[in-house]
């Protein structure tokens, strides 16, 4: 039996824009997801995920003759539920060539669903990891950040950037644009955390910027105006100048808002944060719904959310130099 554990991410900056050539900034933080896998001689693949539910059932599926879980809710549900951990095992028996190899897999994560922490791509990596030690293969972080990067690609229909995998992988802060990964020197930041509790699909988030995109230059021209926020983000963060950290991190919030990935509960946590005091407040990941990351040192913006309606949860986020991490 192998477990492994990977964070989860808020994006400092450049999230949508990276899948198509911009740099982003994502930094990893201490809410992780854990990976059990345990070899089975069969070759079917089984689940147990207590956090995954559809229609308030957990899911858990696999390793029967019908593996599909038993729920009944639409097979497009089921897909997107399942996909991303099917979609880990294929690496993983493609990457050690143990196309028959079985396992069962359970998932335990402190990283909300679809909110825009990374979840999927924590759950990725710790489940490439720990299937592919299981079968003893130890993959370099930059191999397995590949291999997850692979996963997120596929469900993603091929539109998705290596940053969330690189950034789970590897830890800490890092810099993604296009191929390019590399990990980033950051100050510590006050990061606060505030959740809908809600989640957006980041497939159809994403296919609906590359048709607005498509269909107006100026949509475009707001993708390459995030690249010029995140490259002036970059020059703030190597002077430690939190101030202008949390400028940019408004004006990128205006521009994917512009590009119609908020919605009016992360626009309501993003003005409560601001109204409280925060240096700066943007939505993180697809957007849609789930979290807001916004800086501030002191206890206002907490405060503040946790009184904001449509705010299910507040709460500061240490940043981690730790990505993956090898259990046992
Ligand atoms: N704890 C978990 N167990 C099983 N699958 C998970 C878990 N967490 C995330 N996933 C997978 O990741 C998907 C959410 O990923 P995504 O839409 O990219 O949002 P985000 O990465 O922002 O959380 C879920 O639908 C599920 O397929
Ligand atoms: C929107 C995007 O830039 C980030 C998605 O992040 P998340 O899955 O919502 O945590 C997509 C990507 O980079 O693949
Ligand atoms: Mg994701």
């Amino acid at each position: 039996m192998t477990r492994s554990s990977a964070p989860g991410k808020v994006y400092l900056f450049g999230e949508h824009a990276v899948v198509y050539g911009e740099p982003a900034v994502p930094c990893a933080i201490e809410r992780r997801a854990r990976v059990e896998v345990e070899r089975r001689d069969d070759g079917h693949l089984r689940v147990n995920a207590e956090d995954l539910s559809l229609n308030g059932f957990t899911v858990e599926y696999g390793a029967t003759a019908d593996s599909r879980p038993d729920v009944d809710v639409p097979e497009s549900l089921v897909t997107a539920a399942t996909q991303y951990v099917d979609g880990a095992i294929e690496q993983v028996r493609a990457v050690t060539g143990a196309e028959d190899a079985g396992f069962d897999v359970t998932i335990e994560s402190d990283i909300p669903l679809g909110a825009g922490l990374g979840s999927s791509a924590a759950v990725v990596v710790a489940a490439i990891d720990a299937a592919t030690r299981e079968l003893g293969v130890t993959l370099e972080p930059a191999e397995l950040a590949a291999r997850a990067y692979r996963t997120e690609s596929q469900v993603q229909d091929g539109q998705a950037s290596r940053a969330d995998t690189f950034c789970s992988a590897t830890g800490g802060a890092v810099r993604v644009e296009g191929e390019d990964c590399r990990s980033l020197e950051a100050p510590d930041l006050p990061i606060v955390i505030g959740f809908d509790g809600g989640a957006g699909d980041t497939g159809q988030l994403v296919a609906g910027v590359r048709s607005l995109r498509e269909e107006y230059d100026f949509a475009a021209d707001t993708v390459e105006a995030i690249g010029d926020v995140v490259r002036n983000g970059e020059d703030a963060l190597a002077d430690g100048d939190v101030e202008e950290i949390g400028r940019l991190m408004d004006f990128n919030h205006g521009l994917l808002s512009a590009l119609g990935v908020s919605s009016r509960s992360l626009d309501t946590m993003v003005w409560a944060a601001r109204d409280a005091g925060a240096h700066g407040a943007k939505l993180t990941g697809a957007g849609g719904g789930g979290c807001i990351v916004a800086l501030d040192p002191t206890d206002e913006t907490e405060t503040a959310l946790s009184f904001t309606p449509g705010c299910e949860d507040a709460f500061r986020a240490e940043l981690t130099e730790t990505g993956v991490e090898r259990l046992e």
